[in-house]
């Protein structure tokens, strides 16, 4: 077996996330969450080819490019947040003794904390995109694995409830009340959009398990 095995990739990952260390955190997980949503609409999406999907093969690429797309993003994502997380943790033990280290600390935690809100308002953009191509194939795709498109959609949507706990988080320690609430409406907007097209996604699941068309 190779060194390097997506178990011990798995193992690797959970343990240092349950640790005391602070990265990867709460931002990292949602981006993993993200992108094993991208993986369930995937394989829903290539188990939707062949002659009884002829009419809809042109969709079903388009989502599939779309999913190893989002999936690289969140990828980045993860490492992204680890790097913010870690920078705003070094900022808060910046000196502070004199105003200049106080000015110079401050500004530095400032900026730490706008890309700390900016790395997991990315995600969530990234989730509303992956919601909306999940629920353009809900109809179509096939029906033995529509409750995987589901899960898929349960699971973009956990990651950005998660994504917008860690927005809010920082928010809250964040001066400029411009960008916070510039930061706060895209969040929310975002998150409205997620959760009507996660109904929408949710309610055609139950029915075609169902068995209504
Ligand atoms: N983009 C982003 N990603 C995150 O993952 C993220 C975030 N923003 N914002 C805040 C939350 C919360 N979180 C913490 C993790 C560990 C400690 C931690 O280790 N705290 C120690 C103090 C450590 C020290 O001061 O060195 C303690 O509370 O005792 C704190 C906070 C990560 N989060």
């Amino acid at each position: 077996m190779s060194a390097i095995s997506w178990d011990q990739s798995i193992r690797s990952f959970i343990q240092q996330t349950g640790s005391s260390k602070p990265t990867p955190g709460g931002g990292s997980v949602a981006a993993l969450v993200a992108a094993l949503g991208a993986s369930m609409t995937s394989m829903v999406g290539n188990l939707s080819t062949g002659e009884k999907f002829a009419e809809h093969e042109p969709l079903m690429t388009d989502v599939l490019q779309k999913m190893t797309d989002l999936s690289s993003v969140c990828e980045q994502l993860l490492a992204d947040d680890i790097r913010s997380f870690d920078t705003y943790m070094e900022a808060l033990k910046l000196p502070k003794s004199t105003d200049e280290e106080k000015r110079l600390r401050q500004q530095t935690i400032g900026q730490a904390t706008a890309a700390a809100v900016e790395v997991p308002l990315r995600l969530m953009d990234v989730c509303s995109q992956a919601m909306q191509h999940t629920c353009s194939i809900a109809e179509a795709c096939n029906k033995n694995v529509i409750s995987d498109l589901g899960i898929g959609a349960i699971l973009f949507e956990a990651a950005a409830q998660s994504a917008l706990l860690t927005v809010d988080i920082n928010l809250a320690s964040m001066k400029d009340s411009d960008a916070k609430h510039g930061y706060a409406e895209q969040a929310a907007r975002c998150m409205q959009h997620i959760q009507n097209a996660r109904s929408e996604v949710l309610e055609t699941v139950r029915r075609r398990i169902r068995g209504q068309s």
